[in-house]
């Protein structure tokens, strides 16, 4: 009971499940919290066990950009972390070296112009705030960092923007490459990085399709292989289509 008090941020366990939520009142022996989720709880002093109900650590209560450095290592700790940065239209989190990306289903101005594109290819992975760019930048200055080839995993369930993702790794990657070509910008070709970029809507031509889940799934894997020179530019590339997505109709229910 001492370790709650008015407006204190606390986590609310309830039915196995740990909520974010802010205490309202905790006079008169009776403890009222509203969760994020906008439930109410009228807990009895007896009831407000540390197990119960326990105050919120600083770190989900600012938010942090990389969840390593979360103190609460749960599952409603990191949803909860994701969903604050989200509501902020912060889209990217890291976790580590991996980049968590939330949809926003809406086009956040200015996050992908070609100053972002700039200012990330500019600075080295964790220097700036997490983003789409910072990961393909590293991935980029790694072929030559690194001596070796460099692979991005992109991984979600249907509609989590795995196809965006890549077009956008391929978007800077095409900046890079053009950029890192020696000639001058009047005699430079961009047949190789425009053919990269301009090969997605004509392969989601022949192999997407409208999903509950999607109005534009893709209905294979694509394993897309790109080649550079030593000085930096994009030499030539593949598409490599696998795992079949399987769609089954039954009624009007679809079945993966
Ligand atoms: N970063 C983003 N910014 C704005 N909108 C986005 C972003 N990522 C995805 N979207 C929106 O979400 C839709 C679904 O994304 P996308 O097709 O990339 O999902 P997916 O993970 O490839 O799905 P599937 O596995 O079904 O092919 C896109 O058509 C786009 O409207």
């Amino acid at each position: 009971w001492d370790h709650v008090c008015f407006g204190a941020r606390v986590w609310v366990r309830e039915k196995e499940q740990l909520l974010p939520a802010t205490v309202n009142s905790c006079g008169d022996g009776t403890l009222v919290v509203t969760t994020d989720y906008g439930e109410v709880f009228y807990l009895q002093q007896a009831e407000v066990t540390r197990e119960r109900v326990y105050a919120m650590h600083q770190s989900s209560i600012d938010g942090v950009e990389d969840m390593s450095a979360l103190a609460e290592l749960h599952e409603a700790a990191i949803m909860h972390n994701l969903y604050q940065r989200y509501q902020k239209d912060n889209i990217y989190t890291n976790i580590g070296s991996i980049l968590a990306a939330v949809n926003p289903y809406k086009q956040i101005p200015g996050l992908y112009d070609l100053d972002r594109v700039d200012l990330y290819s500019k600075h080295h992975l964790g220097e700036l705030p997490p983003h789409i760019f910072a990961v393909a930048n590293e991935c980029y200055r790694c072929i030559w960092k690194r001596h070796d080839s460099q692979c991005v995993l992109i991984s979600g369930e249907s509609g989590a923007g795995k196809t965006e993702s890549t077009k956008l790794l391929l978007q800077f990657l095409s900046v890079m490459s053009q950029n890192s070509i020696a000639a001058p910008q009047s005699e430079r070709t961009t047949h190789v990085e425009q053919a990269i970029v301009q090969s997605s809507p004509i392969m989601e031509a022949f192999g997407n399709a409208k999903t509950v889940y999607n109005n534009n799934s893709s209905r294979f894997g694509k394993f897309i292989q790109l080649h550079f020179s030593e000085c930096g530019n994009i030499q030539g590339g593949c598409v490599i289509d696998c795992i079949l997505i399987f769609i089954a109709h039954f009624s009007n229910k679809a079945v993966y």
